[in-house]
């Protein structure tokens, strides 16, 4: 791929990042894996009877198309065999366009139950039905996705499947600062901003630097995940809010420290989806199996992104401050001494408690 400025460092990173594009706007991509398999893919959570006609008609004739979900959906739906993830359904007469968008979102099921019985192909995923999940992820939409074997990807996008699921570590490790600002915050004046982009312009995330850190010591420092409705809303159904700011108010008073503020929402399933995910909890599942009904795992977070920023800052040595041993074993599987947890807990209210309760029961939080 040339430019004006020469050849793209990532061109991988980039052409994920464009089929990501593509994807939220219910377009179809063509993934292929070294298997030498092709696949057309779109989004089944977009499925409408013109959609589903022009996918099928596009991929033409022994396309083979199907329905991709999670092992966590199809168990929900009680899908058997599950003979790998994620599973197949041939589209049959029982798939039309509104039971595929339904098999996508669970957020109906208790209203309209679904009647099978779906058949499921008895045979392992290939790497690029895998790798079409992951993509969909990637897209912060449902994990269901529609594919067909491809004999023809003229016009469409072609994403590798080892460049889906090298992504993350990808995207992370081409981190670079890209802004650094002075910006006195009300619990802590002396505070910069430190903005993180990879070179192909993927996902940011932002560093807040409380006072003037030494790097001789481990620095006290905080992973914070993105919560717009806890942090920017002041949500009561989570804590995201009160440790955000209390984690600014320990860090200055403790003289100085870094907050990591991670663009990952709703554990890295995005928005959209954590409002899907509270609309079951309103039904009665809890945080991990509202995840879990909408086929992603009880938390999609990688804390390599967080890792490399910490290095780029020049800390290799940490004291964490949170409940959670996935973040401590995250940043120690990225090379991070995590020296310390240092525990980050504040009172209930009544519309968090349970949430709270399910984080320790069933996450591991130590609270
Ligand atoms: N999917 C989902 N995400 C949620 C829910 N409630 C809060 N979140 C997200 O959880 C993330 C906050 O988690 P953190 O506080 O960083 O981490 P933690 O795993 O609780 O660990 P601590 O460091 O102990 O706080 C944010 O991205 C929130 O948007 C929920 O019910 N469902
Ligand atoms: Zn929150």
């Amino acid at each position: 791929m040339s430019s004006p400025f020469g050849s793209a460092p990532s061109s991988a990173l980039v052409a994920v990042d464009r089929a990501v594009s593509e994807l939220r706007r219910g377009l179809s991509v063509a993934v292929s894996d070294p298997g030498g398999n092709v696949l057309h893919l779109t989004a089944a959570e977009y499925a409408t009877a013109e959609r589903l006609a022009g996918f099928v008609a596009a991929a033409g004739a022994s396309a083979a198309p199907r329905l991709l979900l999670t092992n966590r959906r199809a168990a929900t739906l009680k899908l058997r065999p599950l003979v790998g993830d994620p599973v197949a359904l041939p589209l049959d007469a029982h798939l039309d366009a509104a039971t595929i968008a339904s098999l996508a979102d669970p957020t109906a099921d208790l209203d309209n139950p679904l009647r099978g019985p779906f058949a499921v192909l008895r045979r392992a995923p290939m790497a690029a039905e895998f790798a079409a999940v992951k993509l969909l992820k990637l897209a912060r939409l449902l994990p269901a996705a529609l594919v067909a074997t491809a004999a023809d990807t003229q016009g469409l996008l072609c994403v590798d499947a080892d460049a889906i699921t090298a992504y993350d570590d990808q995207a992370a490790r081409a981190l670079r600062i890209v802004s650094d600002a002075r910006v006195p915050l009300a619990d802590a004046e002396v505070a910069r901003i430190i903005a993180f982009r990879p070179p192909d312009g993927g996902i940011e995330h932002l560093a807040i630097v409380i006072g003037e850190p030494t790097r001789r010591e481990p620095v006290l420092a905080r992973l914070h995940s993105e919560c717009f409705t806890g942090d920017l809303l002041g949500s009561l159904r989570c804590d995201c809010g009160e440790q955000l700011r209390g984690a600014i108010r320990t860090i200055a008073a403790a003289g100085g420290g870094v907050l990591l503020y991670l663009a990952q929402e709703g554990r890295g399933i995005g928005l959209v989806n954590k409002l899907k995910a509270y609309r079951l909890q309103d039904q009665g599942f809890d945080t991990v199996e509202a995840n879990e009904r909408l086929g992603f795992d009880p938390d999609e977070r990688v804390f390599r992104p967080a890792a490399e920023m910490l290095r780029l800052l020049g800390f290799d040595a940490v004291r964490l401050l949170t409940n959670n041993p996935e973040k401590v074993s995250g940043l120690v599987a990225s090379g991070i001494n995590v020296v310390e947890r240092v525990p980050h807990a504040f009172p209930a209210n009544n519309h968090n408690e349970f949430y709270l309760a399910t984080k320790k029961a069933k996450s591991g939080h130590l609270l």
